[in-house]
């Protein structure tokens, strides 16, 4: 089944030509390098297993490795619940599973925002199943509101986020502009 609200390049290019722009590339880089230090102090002699969750959290990733620069293995998963929509379903889809063993490892999600909370913790709730010695999570936007579900938080965030639907940076607006150099809010969402 596609669950794609399918939009033509158009509307895409449109909908980012009427966008406010709320977190320029120059400032995700600068916490970035806050939040790369903090990391290396919690984990830099931990030898991390950092699982990037795909899609959306594909250039956090890419930006935020290059800035860590002590020993860590990389793999990566997909889950997603929101599938190209702009509000998700309550259960997460399972893409992919990482193929390296998580049993004893200190493992690192990355993913591109903590919204309502429903992947994050189930994809964290995973990794515990699978025996990891720890799990911590990392995002590079935290949407503040209270729609958040219990049992997820994370523990390191480099933006804190209007509530508005956003894209940029790996995010998606109804599956275009994660390529946008920065994070812009939709009008009107
Ligand atoms: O906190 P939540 O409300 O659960 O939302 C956050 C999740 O939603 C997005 O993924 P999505 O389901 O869109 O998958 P994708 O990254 O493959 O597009 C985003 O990348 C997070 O993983
Ligand atoms: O605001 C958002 N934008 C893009 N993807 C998302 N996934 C959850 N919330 C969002």
């Amino acid at each position: 089944m596609d669950n794609h609200m399918a939009i033509t390049p158009e509307e895409a290019a449109s909908a980012r030509a009427d966008a406010d722009l709320l977190h320029s590339a120059e400032e995700i880089a600068a916490l970035l390098d806050t939040m790369a230090a903090e990391i290396t102090t919690v984990l830099g002699d931990k030898n991390p297993l950092v699982l990037c969750v795909m899609t959306g959290g594909v250039i956090f990733t890419g930006h935020l490795l290059t800035r860590l620069d002590f020993p860590l293995e990389q793999d990566y998963l997909h889950a997603t619940r929101y599938r190209g929509k702009t509000s998700g379903s309550k259960t997460i889809t399972w893409l992919h599973k990482p193929d390296t063993p998580l049993q004893g490892r200190h493992v690192l999600l990355l993913d591109d925002i903590l919204d309502e909370g429903y992947t994050l913790r189930e994809i964290a709730h995973w990794c515990h199943e699978q025996d990891a010695a720890s799990v911590k999570v990392a995002v590079l936007a935290d949407k503040q509101h209270d729609r958040r579900v219990e049992g997820i938080k994370r523990d390191f965030s480099a933006i804190e986020l209007v509530d508005r639907y956003v894209f940029g940076f790996g995010m998606d607006y109804k599956e275009y502009w994660r390529n946008a150099n920065g994070i812009y809010a939709i009008k009107g969402l």
